[in-house]
Protein backbone atom coordinates (compact mmCIF):
# COMPACT_ATOMS: atom_id res chain seq x y z
CA UNK A 1 0.00 0.00 0.00
CA UNK A 2 3.06 2.34 1.20
CA UNK A 3 4.98 1.49 -1.80
CA UNK A 4 1.97 2.50 -4.31
CA UNK A 5 1.25 5.68 -2.58
CA UNK A 6 4.77 6.38 -3.09
CA UNK A 7 4.41 5.82 -6.99
CA UNK A 8 1.83 8.18 -6.79
CA UNK A 9 3.20 10.52 -5.33
CA UNK A 10 6.37 9.83 -7.36
CA UNK A 11 4.26 10.30 -10.88
CA UNK A 12 2.07 13.46 -9.73
CA UNK A 13 5.38 15.28 -9.18
CA UNK A 14 7.24 14.13 -12.32
CA UNK A 15 3.92 15.21 -14.42
CA UNK A 16 3.77 18.65 -12.22
CA UNK A 17 7.67 19.17 -13.02
CA UNK A 18 7.43 18.23 -16.54
CA UNK A 19 4.41 20.74 -17.00
CA UNK A 20 6.06 23.30 -15.52
CA UNK A 21 9.26 22.80 -17.22
CA UNK A 22 8.40 22.44 -20.82
CA UNK A 23 5.66 25.27 -20.52
CA UNK A 24 5.62 28.71 -22.12
CA UNK A 25 6.33 31.60 -20.32
CA UNK A 26 3.54 34.37 -19.32
CA UNK A 27 4.08 37.51 -20.90
CA UNK A 28 2.58 40.06 -17.87
CA UNK A 29 1.84 43.80 -19.50
CA UNK A 30 2.44 46.76 -17.62
CA UNK A 31 -0.86 48.23 -17.23
CA UNK A 32 -3.89 45.44 -16.15
CA UNK A 33 -7.05 47.22 -16.49
CA UNK A 34 -10.08 46.29 -13.73
CA UNK A 35 -12.37 44.38 -16.74
CA UNK A 36 -9.16 42.96 -18.26
CA UNK A 37 -9.43 39.08 -19.20
CA UNK A 38 -5.47 38.31 -18.52
CA UNK A 39 -6.12 37.44 -15.17
CA UNK A 40 -8.74 35.11 -16.75
CA UNK A 41 -6.09 32.67 -17.91
CA UNK A 42 -4.83 29.93 -16.35
CA UNK A 43 -1.20 29.35 -15.90
CA UNK A 44 0.19 27.33 -18.09
CA UNK A 45 0.77 24.06 -16.37
CA UNK A 46 -2.57 24.00 -15.29
CA UNK A 47 -3.73 24.96 -18.60
CA UNK A 48 -1.88 22.08 -20.13
CA UNK A 49 -3.47 19.84 -17.91
CA UNK A 50 -6.78 20.55 -17.93
CA UNK A 51 -6.61 20.43 -21.88
CA UNK A 52 -5.61 16.78 -21.55
CA UNK A 53 -7.51 15.57 -18.82
CA UNK A 54 -10.40 17.22 -20.64
CA UNK A 55 -9.68 14.82 -24.01
CA UNK A 56 -8.71 11.90 -21.79
CA UNK A 57 -12.18 11.80 -19.92
CA UNK A 58 -14.05 13.07 -23.14
CA UNK A 59 -12.46 10.00 -24.88
CA UNK A 60 -13.76 7.68 -21.83
CA UNK A 61 -17.58 9.49 -22.10
CA UNK A 62 -17.34 8.77 -25.90
CA UNK A 63 -16.22 5.28 -25.43
CA UNK A 64 -18.73 4.55 -23.19
CA UNK A 65 -21.62 5.64 -24.63
CA UNK A 66 -23.52 3.06 -26.88
CA UNK A 67 -22.88 3.70 -31.03
CA UNK A 68 -26.98 4.42 -31.15
CA UNK A 69 -27.09 6.51 -27.98
CA UNK A 70 -23.75 8.59 -30.04
CA UNK A 71 -25.51 8.86 -33.08
CA UNK A 72 -28.77 10.08 -31.67
CA UNK A 73 -26.93 12.77 -29.87
CA UNK A 74 -24.48 13.93 -33.11
CA UNK A 75 -27.88 13.72 -35.53
CA UNK A 76 -30.22 15.86 -32.79
CA UNK A 77 -27.01 18.00 -31.80
CA UNK A 78 -28.91 21.11 -33.10
CA UNK A 79 -31.04 21.60 -30.53
CA UNK A 80 -28.46 23.21 -28.01
CA UNK A 81 -27.80 25.57 -29.63
CA UNK A 82 -31.79 26.64 -30.72
CA UNK A 83 -31.93 26.42 -26.43
CA UNK A 84 -28.98 28.73 -26.25
CA UNK A 85 -30.55 30.75 -29.19
CA UNK A 86 -34.29 30.82 -27.64
CA UNK A 87 -32.91 32.00 -24.02
CA UNK A 88 -30.42 34.92 -25.54
CA UNK A 89 -32.66 36.07 -28.02
CA UNK A 90 -35.42 36.68 -25.56
CA UNK A 91 -33.51 38.08 -22.51
CA UNK A 92 -34.52 35.17 -20.01
CA UNK A 93 -30.50 35.21 -18.90
CA UNK A 94 -30.40 39.55 -18.47
CA UNK A 95 -34.16 38.87 -16.63
CA UNK A 96 -32.66 36.05 -14.33
CA UNK A 97 -29.09 38.05 -13.95
CA UNK A 98 -32.08 41.06 -12.55
CA UNK A 99 -33.62 38.98 -10.24
CA UNK A 100 -30.85 36.22 -9.02
CA UNK A 101 -33.42 33.49 -9.15
CA UNK A 102 -37.01 33.07 -10.26
CA UNK A 103 -39.80 30.40 -11.21
CA UNK A 104 -39.91 30.58 -15.21
CA UNK A 105 -43.33 31.53 -15.67
CA UNK A 106 -42.28 34.70 -14.32
CA UNK A 107 -39.24 35.08 -16.40
CA UNK A 108 -41.92 34.58 -19.24
CA UNK A 109 -43.68 37.46 -18.09
CA UNK A 110 -40.85 39.86 -17.88
CA UNK A 111 -39.66 38.70 -21.17
CA UNK A 112 -43.09 39.05 -22.71
CA UNK A 113 -43.02 35.27 -24.37
CA UNK A 114 -45.19 32.09 -23.84
CA UNK A 115 -45.05 30.57 -20.69
CA UNK A 116 -45.67 26.85 -21.58
CA UNK A 117 -42.33 27.37 -24.30
CA UNK A 118 -40.10 29.54 -21.99
CA UNK A 119 -40.69 26.90 -18.88
CA UNK A 120 -39.32 24.34 -21.52
CA UNK A 121 -36.76 26.11 -23.20
CA UNK A 122 -35.48 26.56 -19.54
CA UNK A 123 -35.86 23.62 -18.23
CA UNK A 124 -33.42 22.17 -21.79
CA UNK A 125 -31.13 24.52 -20.50
CA UNK A 126 -30.83 23.46 -16.66
CA UNK A 127 -30.01 19.93 -18.04
CA UNK A 128 -27.01 21.58 -20.25
CA UNK A 129 -25.37 23.18 -17.72
CA UNK A 130 -26.70 26.10 -18.60
CA UNK A 131 -28.99 27.39 -15.68
CA UNK A 132 -29.92 25.74 -12.53
CA UNK A 133 -33.12 24.53 -11.58
CA UNK A 134 -33.13 23.93 -7.60
CA UNK A 135 -36.76 23.15 -7.06
CA UNK A 136 -38.72 22.40 -10.46
CA UNK A 137 -39.71 25.32 -12.28
CA UNK A 138 -37.40 27.84 -10.83
CA UNK A 139 -33.94 28.77 -12.26
CA UNK A 140 -31.20 31.18 -11.72
CA UNK A 141 -28.22 31.66 -14.31
CA UNK A 142 -24.73 29.45 -13.68
CA UNK A 143 -21.50 30.86 -15.51
CA UNK A 144 -22.23 29.78 -18.55
CA UNK A 145 -25.47 31.95 -18.66
CA UNK A 146 -23.28 34.51 -17.58
CA UNK A 147 -20.42 34.00 -20.52
CA UNK A 148 -23.71 33.88 -23.09
CA UNK A 149 -25.28 37.31 -21.37
CA UNK A 150 -22.21 39.27 -21.75
CA UNK A 151 -18.93 38.54 -23.76
CA UNK A 152 -20.44 35.74 -25.76
CA UNK A 153 -23.85 37.37 -26.35
CA UNK A 154 -23.71 38.58 -30.01
CA UNK A 155 -21.24 35.96 -30.73
CA UNK A 156 -24.21 33.41 -29.87
CA UNK A 157 -26.90 35.03 -31.71
CA UNK A 158 -25.09 35.30 -34.83
CA UNK A 159 -23.93 31.78 -34.84
CA UNK A 160 -28.08 30.57 -34.06
CA UNK A 161 -29.36 33.55 -36.37
CA UNK A 162 -26.76 33.80 -39.46
CA UNK A 163 -24.56 31.55 -39.68
CA UNK A 164 -26.45 28.23 -38.62
CA UNK A 165 -29.00 28.54 -42.11
CA UNK A 166 -25.84 29.38 -44.38
CA UNK A 167 -24.35 25.77 -42.90
CA UNK A 168 -27.61 24.21 -43.84
CA UNK A 169 -27.40 25.59 -47.71
CA UNK A 170 -23.56 24.25 -47.98
CA UNK A 171 -24.60 20.80 -46.54
CA UNK A 172 -27.94 20.64 -49.33
CA UNK A 173 -26.59 22.44 -51.79
CA UNK A 174 -22.77 23.53 -52.17
CA UNK A 175 -22.03 19.98 -52.14
CA UNK A 176 -24.03 19.56 -55.06
CA UNK A 177 -23.41 22.64 -57.07
CA UNK A 178 -19.71 23.85 -55.73
CA UNK A 179 -21.21 27.43 -54.86
CA UNK A 180 -20.25 28.80 -51.46
CA UNK A 181 -23.19 27.83 -48.89
CA UNK A 182 -23.45 31.81 -48.52
CA UNK A 183 -24.08 32.41 -51.94
CA UNK A 184 -26.85 29.27 -51.93
CA UNK A 185 -28.15 31.35 -48.90
CA UNK A 186 -28.02 34.54 -49.18
CA UNK A 187 -27.64 35.11 -53.35
CA UNK A 188 -24.37 37.03 -53.41
CA UNK A 189 -20.88 36.68 -51.80
CA UNK A 190 -20.25 37.25 -48.14
CA UNK A 191 -18.57 40.57 -48.45
CA UNK A 192 -20.81 41.93 -51.12
CA UNK A 193 -23.59 40.65 -49.39
CA UNK A 194 -22.82 42.48 -46.25
CA UNK A 195 -21.71 45.71 -47.72
CA UNK A 196 -25.30 46.23 -48.98
CA UNK A 197 -27.10 45.11 -45.50
CA UNK A 198 -26.00 47.36 -42.42
CA UNK A 199 -27.54 45.29 -39.60
CA UNK A 200 -26.33 41.80 -40.48
CA UNK A 201 -23.24 43.42 -41.37
CA UNK A 202 -22.84 45.21 -37.31
CA UNK A 203 -24.03 41.97 -36.42
CA UNK A 204 -20.83 39.86 -38.12
CA UNK A 205 -18.84 42.60 -36.65
CA UNK A 206 -20.05 41.93 -32.90
CA UNK A 207 -19.62 38.71 -33.27
CA UNK A 208 -16.10 38.61 -34.75
CA UNK A 209 -15.94 40.84 -31.59
CA UNK A 210 -16.94 38.10 -29.14
CA UNK A 211 -14.60 35.71 -30.85
CA UNK A 212 -11.45 38.27 -30.69
CA UNK A 213 -11.73 39.32 -26.64
CA UNK A 214 -10.56 36.29 -25.44
CA UNK A 215 -8.16 35.87 -27.90
CA UNK A 216 -6.61 39.61 -27.36
CA UNK A 217 -6.31 38.38 -23.76
CA UNK A 218 -4.29 35.52 -24.45
CA UNK A 219 -2.12 37.16 -26.89
CA UNK A 220 -1.50 40.08 -24.35
CA UNK A 221 -0.22 37.37 -22.26
CA UNK A 222 1.93 35.58 -24.52
CA UNK A 223 3.13 38.15 -26.77
CA UNK A 224 6.46 40.25 -25.26
CA UNK A 225 6.56 44.07 -26.27
CA UNK A 226 8.99 46.75 -25.69
CA UNK A 227 5.97 49.02 -25.05
CA UNK A 228 6.30 51.53 -27.62
CA UNK A 229 6.06 49.79 -30.77
CA UNK A 230 3.41 50.69 -33.55
CA UNK A 231 0.93 47.71 -33.86
CA UNK A 232 -1.48 46.79 -36.88
CA UNK A 233 -3.77 44.94 -37.69
CA UNK A 234 -5.12 44.05 -41.19
CA UNK A 235 -8.48 42.96 -41.67
CA UNK A 236 -8.69 43.81 -38.14
CA UNK A 237 -12.80 43.99 -38.12
CA UNK A 238 -13.47 47.03 -35.35
CA UNK A 239 -10.19 46.94 -33.73
CA UNK A 240 -11.16 44.41 -30.15
CA UNK A 241 -7.12 42.63 -30.69
CA UNK A 242 -5.74 46.22 -30.91
CA UNK A 243 -8.24 48.08 -28.48
CA UNK A 244 -7.01 44.96 -26.04
CA UNK A 245 -3.39 45.61 -26.60
CA UNK A 246 -3.32 49.30 -26.16
CA UNK A 247 -5.33 48.82 -22.75
CA UNK A 248 -2.56 47.29 -21.17
CA UNK A 249 0.12 48.43 -22.85
CA UNK A 250 -1.44 52.29 -23.85
CA UNK A 251 2.31 53.54 -24.72
CA UNK A 252 2.29 51.37 -28.34
CA UNK A 253 -0.02 53.29 -31.18
CA UNK A 254 -2.41 51.29 -32.94
CA UNK A 255 -3.83 50.92 -36.20
CA UNK A 256 -6.38 48.83 -38.31
CA UNK A 257 -6.96 48.72 -42.05
CA UNK A 258 -10.11 47.11 -42.83
CA UNK A 259 -13.15 47.95 -45.27
CA UNK A 260 -14.70 51.19 -45.33
CA UNK A 261 -17.69 50.26 -43.32
CA UNK A 262 -15.87 48.49 -40.86
CA UNK A 263 -12.91 50.59 -40.79
CA UNK A 264 -15.27 53.77 -39.42
CA UNK A 265 -16.85 51.20 -36.94
CA UNK A 266 -13.43 50.52 -35.75
CA UNK A 267 -12.72 54.41 -35.26
CA UNK A 268 -15.97 54.36 -33.33
CA UNK A 269 -15.50 51.24 -31.29
CA UNK A 270 -12.05 52.84 -29.77
CA UNK A 271 -13.99 55.81 -29.48
CA UNK A 272 -16.35 53.67 -26.93
CA UNK A 273 -12.96 51.29 -25.51
CA UNK A 274 -11.22 54.65 -24.54
CA UNK A 275 -8.15 53.90 -26.78
CA UNK A 276 -6.18 56.69 -27.69
CA UNK A 277 -2.74 56.61 -29.94
CA UNK A 278 -5.24 54.45 -32.21
CA UNK A 279 -6.57 54.98 -36.15
CA UNK A 280 -8.77 53.10 -38.38
CA UNK A 281 -7.88 53.37 -42.33
CA UNK A 282 -9.99 52.21 -45.32
CA UNK A 283 -8.23 50.12 -47.31
CA UNK A 284 -8.56 46.44 -49.39
CA UNK A 285 -5.67 43.96 -48.64
CA UNK A 286 -5.79 42.90 -52.08
CA UNK A 287 -4.55 46.12 -52.85
CA UNK A 288 -0.98 47.99 -51.98
CA UNK A 289 -1.72 49.29 -48.66
CA UNK A 290 -1.83 52.67 -48.10
CA UNK A 291 1.68 54.25 -46.65
CA UNK A 292 0.40 54.03 -42.85
CA UNK A 293 1.62 50.59 -43.23
CA UNK A 294 5.19 51.72 -43.54
CA UNK A 295 4.97 52.89 -39.70
CA UNK A 296 4.03 49.06 -38.31
CA UNK A 297 6.14 47.63 -36.15
CA UNK A 298 3.98 44.46 -35.95
CA UNK A 299 1.46 43.58 -38.73
CA UNK A 300 -1.04 41.07 -37.20
CA UNK A 301 -3.51 39.60 -39.82
CA UNK A 302 -6.07 37.18 -37.42
CA UNK A 303 -8.75 34.98 -38.92
CA UNK A 304 -8.38 36.40 -42.29
CA UNK A 305 -6.16 33.63 -44.10
CA UNK A 306 -8.52 30.78 -43.24
CA UNK A 307 -11.59 32.75 -45.15
CA UNK A 308 -9.99 32.43 -48.60
CA UNK A 309 -8.32 29.74 -50.76
CA UNK A 310 -4.42 30.02 -51.11
CA UNK A 311 -4.04 32.14 -54.49
CA UNK A 312 -5.72 34.97 -52.19
CA UNK A 313 -4.08 34.21 -49.10
CA UNK A 314 -0.41 34.43 -51.19
CA UNK A 315 -1.85 38.00 -52.40
CA UNK A 316 -2.67 39.84 -49.05
CA UNK A 317 0.65 38.37 -47.70
CA UNK A 318 2.72 39.35 -50.99
CA UNK A 319 0.70 42.97 -50.54
CA UNK A 320 1.47 43.48 -47.17
CA UNK A 321 4.84 42.26 -47.53
CA UNK A 322 5.53 44.92 -50.77
CA UNK A 323 3.79 47.76 -48.48
CA UNK A 324 5.61 47.09 -45.28
CA UNK A 325 8.88 48.35 -44.06
CA UNK A 326 11.60 45.78 -44.29
CA UNK A 327 12.32 44.98 -40.15
CA UNK A 328 8.80 44.92 -39.46
CA UNK A 329 7.13 41.76 -38.31
CA UNK A 330 3.88 39.73 -39.36
CA UNK A 331 1.90 38.05 -36.81
CA UNK A 332 -0.37 35.54 -38.26
CA UNK A 333 -3.33 34.64 -35.63
CA UNK A 334 -4.81 31.57 -36.83
CA UNK A 335 -5.92 27.74 -35.60
CA UNK A 336 -3.22 25.85 -36.81
CA UNK A 337 -4.33 21.99 -37.92
CA UNK A 338 -2.80 19.02 -36.41
CA UNK A 339 -0.90 20.45 -33.21
CA UNK A 340 -3.33 19.85 -30.61
CA UNK A 341 -5.07 16.94 -28.71
CA UNK A 342 -9.02 15.87 -30.08
CA UNK A 343 -10.68 18.19 -28.30
CA UNK A 344 -9.20 21.21 -30.12
CA UNK A 345 -8.69 19.57 -33.00
CA UNK A 346 -12.70 19.19 -33.00
CA UNK A 347 -13.24 22.62 -32.38
CA UNK A 348 -11.31 23.49 -35.17
CA UNK A 349 -13.44 21.62 -37.24
CA UNK A 350 -16.10 23.44 -36.23
CA UNK A 351 -14.37 27.06 -36.90
CA UNK A 352 -13.95 25.20 -40.32
CA UNK A 353 -17.95 24.52 -40.37
CA UNK A 354 -18.03 28.42 -40.60
CA UNK A 355 -15.70 29.31 -42.92
CA UNK A 356 -17.36 26.76 -45.33
CA UNK A 357 -20.49 28.05 -44.96
CA UNK A 358 -19.60 32.04 -45.39
CA UNK A 359 -15.99 31.96 -47.43
CA UNK A 360 -15.33 31.41 -51.14
CA UNK A 361 -14.16 28.06 -52.48
CA UNK A 362 -10.65 27.45 -50.95
CA UNK A 363 -11.07 28.33 -47.32
CA UNK A 364 -9.91 26.43 -45.06
CA UNK A 365 -8.01 26.11 -41.49
CA UNK A 366 -4.87 24.90 -42.16
CA UNK A 367 -1.53 23.08 -40.96
CA UNK A 368 1.65 24.63 -40.70
CA UNK A 369 3.13 23.24 -43.97
CA UNK A 370 -0.24 24.44 -45.83
CA UNK A 371 0.98 27.95 -44.24
CA UNK A 372 4.69 27.87 -44.48
CA UNK A 373 4.00 27.29 -48.25
CA UNK A 374 1.91 30.49 -48.44
CA UNK A 375 4.72 32.35 -46.92
CA UNK A 376 6.95 31.19 -49.09
CA UNK A 377 5.35 32.22 -52.02
CA UNK A 378 4.46 35.32 -50.56
CA UNK A 379 8.54 35.68 -50.14
CA UNK A 380 8.03 36.28 -46.75
CA UNK A 381 10.10 32.90 -46.20
CA UNK A 382 12.79 32.34 -48.36
CA UNK A 383 14.19 28.55 -47.96
CA UNK A 384 12.52 25.49 -48.54
CA UNK A 385 12.37 24.47 -45.07
CA UNK A 386 11.81 27.55 -43.33
CA UNK A 387 8.18 27.98 -41.25
CA UNK A 388 7.38 30.56 -39.19
CA UNK A 389 7.51 30.60 -35.03
CA UNK A 390 4.87 29.62 -33.58
CA UNK A 391 4.00 31.54 -30.28
CA UNK A 392 1.27 29.32 -28.74
CA UNK A 393 -1.74 31.01 -26.60
CA UNK A 394 -3.54 29.71 -24.10
CA UNK A 395 -6.68 28.97 -26.46
CA UNK A 396 -7.35 27.16 -29.68
CA UNK A 397 -5.51 29.51 -32.09
CA UNK A 398 -1.50 30.59 -32.02
CA UNK A 399 0.51 33.16 -33.76
CA UNK A 400 2.55 32.54 -36.41
CA UNK A 401 5.30 35.25 -36.40
CA UNK A 402 8.27 36.00 -38.60
CA UNK A 403 9.98 38.80 -40.28
CA UNK A 404 8.96 40.62 -43.20
C1 LIG B 1 -13.26 36.91 -40.13
S1 LIG B 1 -13.15 38.64 -39.99
C2 LIG B 1 -11.80 38.82 -38.85
C3 LIG B 1 -11.79 40.14 -38.18
C4 LIG B 1 -10.68 40.30 -37.12
N1 LIG B 1 -9.37 40.12 -37.69
C5 LIG B 1 -10.91 39.35 -35.99
O1 LIG B 1 -10.22 38.36 -35.89
O2 LIG B 1 -11.85 39.60 -35.21
C6 LIG B 1 -12.42 39.11 -41.54
C7 LIG B 1 -12.19 40.60 -41.67
O3 LIG B 1 -11.64 40.84 -42.97
C8 LIG B 1 -12.22 42.04 -43.45
N2 LIG B 1 -12.09 42.05 -44.91
C9 LIG B 1 -12.75 41.30 -45.82
N3 LIG B 1 -12.34 41.60 -47.07
C10 LIG B 1 -11.38 42.55 -46.92
C11 LIG B 1 -10.55 43.24 -47.84
N4 LIG B 1 -10.62 43.01 -49.15
N5 LIG B 1 -9.67 44.14 -47.35
C12 LIG B 1 -9.58 44.39 -46.02
N6 LIG B 1 -10.34 43.75 -45.10
C13 LIG B 1 -11.23 42.85 -45.55
C14 LIG B 1 -13.64 42.00 -42.96
O4 LIG B 1 -14.25 43.27 -42.98
C15 LIG B 1 -13.45 41.44 -41.56
O5 LIG B 1 -13.26 42.47 -40.63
Amino acid sequence: MRVAVVVILAGVAALVAYLIGTSPPNVVPPVMPESSLVPELPPWPVFRFFVGLNDFLRFLAEKTTPPDIRALELSNAFWQSVVVYALVKHGALDALFKEKEAACGAVAEMTHTHPHYMCRFMHAAATLGILEEPVPGTFRNTEIAEELRTTSRDRALWLSAMLRDSYVATAEKSILTGEPGCVEHLGAPWWEWHAEHQVESEMFDRAMKDFALRTAAAVVGALPLKGDEVICDVGGGIGTLLATIWEHWPSTTVKVFDLPETASRATAYFKHRGVKNASAISASFFDPLPADIKTCDIIFLKNVLHDWADDECVKIVANIKQSAAPGSRLAVVEAIVGTDGPSFERAKAAVEAGILSTCPMGAKERTLAEYSDIYRRANVLLGPDDIPTVLKLRELLSVMMMPL
